[in-house]
């Protein structure tokens, strides 16, 4: 039986984890479920799978709702604070840890859980952007391993020899497939008009509000190619970007002997969540199954610089100073939310993200300390921009 803490389990990731665990009972225990506010929802969950620990943000919270689950009945302790975070991705009982926050908020809690050795399922790609160099450190020192949640890098996973040592000499680059998400098709000019509705209403997948809007903007693929480019040792000039719009080609390897191989399903994270979980062998996931036949067409097409401006910036970050994907990621965390309250127009989030990429001061940035300062610094820069162009 195998312990599991999930991270972030009242998300779209968090909630699909445990559908899949709830599959599995006989193989997979919940060890702890955190959440940051969402006391309801994780008060349900904690009645159905009776975790050891729950976490929340605030001590207050934890106090109620450790109250309401003694009235229920539920033998859960509630911790509360950022240590707790750390504390339930480390403690010896864990065997995996699912990282499903949102924002570099889930850093420090990936960092503990790959210190501890633990198998990290990496959904939130923001750790590896902002340091992705000490989170490898990291899980080499604990002798662990990361199994990528995001569906292109699981697809890319999988399609790659099990056997590392072949990566850099047989591959000859890897596609990055993304949907086009809500605008594919919009009217470029009328981008700056769009509101936090549509640019969350993606096309074929259902997930949280920061990592629609991403899709919306494309910087969800900006993110996933600095991402790849940690994951799989990938120099930038050897990630590509290929627009999937039926998201049922999850990514691809492209091999020195002119074979492309790639991962396929429907468009549900269960798939790539289930695979993480069960490596290397298979388990139900509770996705549909894929029929080809019914999909009848699979197209592809380049994206579109004009309207898609922020996938460049991640090439861009990559030739930069290490911290520069720190100053994109916390841009972009500001720009999303404050778009995301109609502060901001949406094509604001580009603007913010270009200028503080263009004038980051990131030279030096390698230690932990380092970048959360530079972090902290970035997130003040975009307020401020944020509030001169509200
Ligand atoms: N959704 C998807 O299909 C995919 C998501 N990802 C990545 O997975 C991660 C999660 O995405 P998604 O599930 O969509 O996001 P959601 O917004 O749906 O969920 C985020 C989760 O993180 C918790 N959380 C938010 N802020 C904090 C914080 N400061 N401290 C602790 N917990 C916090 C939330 O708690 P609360 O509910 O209490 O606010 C919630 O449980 C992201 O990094 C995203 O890029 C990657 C691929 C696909
Ligand atoms: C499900 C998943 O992995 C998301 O990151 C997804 O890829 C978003 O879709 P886009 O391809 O539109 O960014
Ligand atoms: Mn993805």
């Amino acid at each position: 039986m195998k312990a599991v803490t999930v991270l972030g389990s009242t998300g779209s990731i968090g909630t699909n984890t445990l559908a899949v665990l709830a599959l599995h009972r006989e193989q997979f225990r919940v060890f702890a479920l955190a959440a940051h506010r969402n006391a309801d929802k994780l008060f349900e969950q904690c009645v159905e799978f009776r975790p050891t620990y729950a976490v929340l943000a605030s001590a207050d919270a934890a106090m109620r709702l450790q109250h309401r689950l003694r009235a229920a009945g539920c033998p859960t302790e509630v911790l509360s604070g950022p240590r707790a975070l750390d504390d339930v991705a480390a403690a010896n009982e864990v065997d995996l840890v699912m990282a499903a926050i949102v924002g570099a908020a889930g850093l420090s809690a990936s960092l503990a859980a790959a210190r501890a050795g633990k198998r990290l399922l990496l959904a939130n790609k923001e750790s590896l952007v902002v340091a992705g160099d000490l989170l490898l450190q990291a899980l080499a020192q604990g002798g662990g391993d990361l199994i990528p949640i995001d569906s292109e890098h699981s697809a890319i996973q999988q399609s790659l020899p099990d056997d590392r040592r072949h990566w850099p000499t047989d591959v000859r680059n890897i596609v990055l497939t993304a949907s086009g998400g809500p605008f594919r098709r919009r009217e470029v000019a009328s981008l700056r008009e769009a509101t936090p509705e549509e640019a969350c209403a993606h096309p074929n997948w259902s997930m949280g509000a920061k990592i629609s809007v991403d899709s919306a903007t494309m910087m969800n693929k900006a993110l996933e190619v600095i991402e790849a480019h940690y994951l799989f040792g990938m120099r930038p000039e050897q990630i590509e970007v290929l627009i999937h719009p039926q998201s049922i080609v999850h990514s691809m390897v492209s091999y020195h002997d002119g074979s492309v191989i790639a991962q396929l399903g429907q468009p549900d994270m269960r798939t790539p969540i289930a695979y993480g979980l069960s490596y290397p062998a298979r388990i139900a996931s509770g996705a549909p199954w894929l029929d080809l036949a019914r999909v009848g067409q699979l197209d592809f097409e380049q994206p579109d610089p004009q309207r898609f401006p922020g996938l460049a910036l991640a090439f861009e970050a990559l030739r930069m100073p290490v911290g520069a994907c720190a100053v994109l990621n916390a841009a972009n965390e500001i720009a999303v939310e404050a778009f995301l309250q109609r502060r901001i127009r949406f094509t604001d989030i580009h603007r913010i993200n270009a200028e503080l990429l263009a004038s980051a001061q990131c030279t030096g940035c390698n230690s932990l300390e380092a970048l959360h300062q530079l972090d902290a610094q970035t997130r003040l820069r975009a307020q401020q921009h944020v509030a001169q162009l509200a």
